[in-house]
């Protein structure tokens, strides 16, 4: 088949939450493994996740947290120990039917972030190898790995070997390999993450041409949440092997469901607080520790002791004391200028230091004496965490 008759007429309709069933189904999946000292980490602990047609599900997460475990249990190079994966409707793992459908069956094609290119064989050999293990005629090969090698940018390479390659040249060869079979299902294992930052700008840019040209269904592993915001249909955050949260990039970022979530994806500044009034319905008041009252909106259940968060960018600075609630007094402790798009400025404040990203306004200086606020829909509050 070409490379166009390939393209996906699915893409932009069949996301998540469509009628359609998902692409990748998996059920209470769990894998432990006992470290050497005895001790049992949950690198999978219960996971249920759904990825359906064309979407790039991304995997994020701190170190440790799963993501690599969870990904090569989908593409058959790990055995979880319990639980089932389905991939297209075809049960993959299977923990009670005691099935395991190995890697080189299973309708998945893989990006790992050391490109994983055989050292021997040319860019050609390599991106064609794929299609050779599954016997395609060689008029074919050539066709098809001649139309992926010039969409991936490589084109003049050909007969270069991968040590000749720099290392965005080498992950664009792996990239073509991994889509040349049309395989439904791309997992990819931290593939930028051994590139440059100006070359992962592109790559990332060319991963997303190249999935909305093809088509394939994507998981895609990082602990970059710029990566992660700027790839991903749907993001899942994982924490110790669990999903701390999944949903579309916006709305992990503007509405997370944990403190956890709030600080791995994103910059906040805390305040501790406490209730001292919840009286109104969908909002209360909280005081920090300097005495200062703060207006929240929100419908949470909240105990008395709780945390506030605010965004860098939700601060407004004001040279006046500006009316309303939620505004603390502060000066400019340091103003850097970040590549035109924004001023970051650290406030000092009577409760500590606040991250404040002023746009394209008039940005304040150093040692300048200023006001902040920030509006109750824009102040996160979570349950402050046991200890
Ligand atoms: N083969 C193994 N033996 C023992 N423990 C393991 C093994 N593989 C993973 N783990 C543990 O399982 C947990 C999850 O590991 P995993 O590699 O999935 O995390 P990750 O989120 O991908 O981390 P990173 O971003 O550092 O790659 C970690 O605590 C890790 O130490």
């Amino acid at each position: 088949m070409s490379l166009a008759a390939r393209q996906a007429t699915d893409v932009t309709e069949a996301v998540a939450g469509s009628s359609h069933p998902p692409r990748i189904s998996v059920r209470n999946l769990h894998k432990a493994f006992a470290r050497e000292d005895g001790e049992v980490t949950r690198a999978i602990d219960g996971i249920d996740l759904d990825v359906y047609s064309g979407e790039i599900l991304i995997l994020l997460g701190p170190s440790g947290c799963g993501k690599t475990t969870l990904l090569r249990a989908l593409s058959g190079l790990d055995s979880p120990d319990s639980g089932t994966i389905k991939i297209n409707d075809i049960t993959c793992f299977s923990a009670s039917r005691r099935s395991n459908v190995p890697p080189e069956r299973r309708p998945v094609s893989m990006v790992f972030q050391s490109y994983g290119l055989w050292p021997h064989m040319t860019v050609f050999d390599n991106v064609a190898y794929p299609l050779r293990a599954a016997k395609v005629a060689k008029a074919e090969i050539q066709q098809r790995v001649g139309e992926i090698i010039a969409t991936v940018g490589i084109d003049g390479l050909e007969q270069q070997y991968p040590t000749q390659l720099s290392g965005g040249q080498q992950q664009r060869v792996a990239l073509a390999r991994a889509v040349v079979s049309a395989s439904d299902v791309v997992l990819f294992d931290e593939p930028l993450s051994n590139v440059d930052a100006k070359v992962r700008d592109q790559l990332r840019i060319e991963i997303l041409r190249l999935q909305r040209q093809l088509g394939f269904t994507a998981v895609y592993v990082t602990h970059d949440q710029d990566e992660a915001m700027a790839l991903g249909t749907r993001i899942a955050v994982l924490d110790q092997g669990r999903i701390a949260q999944l949903g579309p990039p916006r709305e992990i970022y503007e509405h997370p469901a944990s403190a956890y979530v709030a600080r791995f994806v994103g910059t906040v500044d805390e305040m501790p607080a406490t209730v001292t009034d919840r009286s109104a319905p969908g909002q209360l008041h909280a005081q920090t520790e300097n005495g200062d009252q703060w207006l929240v909106h929100t419908d949470a259940e909240l105990p008395d002791r709780v945390v506030l968060m605010a965004r860098p960018e939700r601060w407004i600075i004001h040279a006046e004391r500006p009316e309303g609630p939620n505004v603390l007094a502060g000066e400019v402790n340091a103003a850097l200028f970040l590549a035109g798009s924004r001023t970051e400025c650290l406030v000092r404040t009577a409760i500590g230091l606040i991250r404040v990203w002023a746009g394209h306004g008039r940005a304040p200086s150093e040692g300048e004496r200023v006001w902040l606020s920030v509006a109750p829909d824009d102040l996160l509050v979570f349950a402050e965490e046991q200890s």
